[in-house]
């Protein structure tokens, strides 16, 4: 059952557990319990028809994770994925455009491929002008088709990349960190061009970042998580004017020129800590300066009903209009 008629992706309550266990004699020589790591721990957002959601967060929060959920590649261990999209029209674009293309085969045949996946039988003369018109609206020329991955540029190979996703004729993409091989310059042409043709094919994205400058200019929604689980959701430019949570505003303060107001800028040091074994209460109270008694305790939760404005946090909840 849809809540919402224009989502097109609805995740609820998702989580993703990994066994990493020693080896069993280990455990048994060493007298160690199993092992469970919670890389996604109750993660719940929408994602509306020709919108782009961001996850946003540093290494490890499970962003990846939260991908390979949704694009099948893992299975949850609990929660739900409702997509209502056409399952063979959801394709996947790699941070790394050199390793997720095949080296031995020419451009032209890395695009075509799935061209011939979705309508097996189409004539060649059809699919080679398919190619050739994918190329050419990804910045590239047709004669590209006829070179080898090796010979492009990272941003080159991340144009490929995209017109082999644009091939399968998708209506929803994965982005796992686009552009974040890239170089600055060349990030933003690549963004921009996913711009362009989320307008122009009105596709939808989930966007993945660790980087809360890439998404701004990318997405409707921007999602936060910390050590598995989503501590804010609000609209972007809602986000960047009054973000909440305490570690949306450490993420901001580390951008640099950000045009924003100067904020306190609190020393907020400390590592994350392990999914293996999260501190109670709040993931975040260790490393938190406006933690006190309740957020040791008890684990903060958003508020289901609203979807694209909330927040986990006991101290921020109090004074945010959520
Ligand atoms: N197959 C796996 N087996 C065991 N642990 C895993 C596996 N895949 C991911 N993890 C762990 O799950 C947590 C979340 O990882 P994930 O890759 O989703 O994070 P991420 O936010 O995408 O980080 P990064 O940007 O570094 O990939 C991490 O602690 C990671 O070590």
């Amino acid at each position: 059952m849809s809540l919402r008629p224009d989502a097109i992706l609805e995740v609820d309550a998702l989580e993703r557990r990994f066994d990493v266990s020693a080896p069993w004699l280990n455990r048994l020589i060493e007298r160690k319990p199993r092992r469970t790591l919670r890389a996604v721990d109750g993660v719940d957002f929408i994602i509306r028809r020709g919108q782009t959601l961001a996850l946003v967060g540093e290494s490890g929060c499970g962003k990846s994770t939260i991908a390979k959920l949704v694009t099948g590649l893992h299975a949850p261990s609990g929660g739900a994925i409702r997509f209502h999209g056409d399952r063979d029209r959801l394709q996947m674009i790699f941070q790394d455009p050199y390793a997720s293309l095949n080296p031995r085969w020419r451009v032209g045949r890395i695009v075509a491929e799935p061209l011939r996946t979705l309508r097996p039988g189409t004539p060649e003369a059809e699919v080679s002008a398919r190619v050739d018109e994918l190329l050419r609206t990804v910045g590239l020329s047709p004669s590209d088709g006829l070179k080898f991955p090796h010979e492009f540029s990272g941003g080159q190979r991340q144009r490929i990349s995209i017109a082999r996703a644009l091939a399968g004729e998708p209506e929803f993409l994965v982005c796992d960190e686009p552009t974040s091989a890239l170089d600055v310059s060349v990030q933003a042409q690549v963004l921009n061009l996913m711009k362009r043709l989320q307008k122009e094919m009105d596709l939808t994205y989930l966007f993945i970042s660790h980087d809360l400058s890439v998404v701004r200019h990318m997405a409707d929604v921007i999602a936060v998580m910390y050590l598995g689980r989503i501590v804010e959701i609000q609209p972007t430019a809602d986000l960047f004017a009054s973000p909440l949570h305490p570690y949306t505003r450490l993420l901001l303060e580390t951008i640099p020129d950000l045009e924003a107001p100067k904020r306190d800028r609190s020393p907020m040091g400390g590592e994350v800590p392990s999914p293996v074994s999260p501190p109670p209460g709040c993931s975040f109270h260790p490393r938190c300066p406006l933690a006190f008694d309740r957020c040791r305790a008890e684990r903060p939760q958003r508020r289901p009903e609203v979807h694209d404005r909330r927040v986990a946090c006991f101290a921020c909840e109090e004074t945010a209009d959520v």
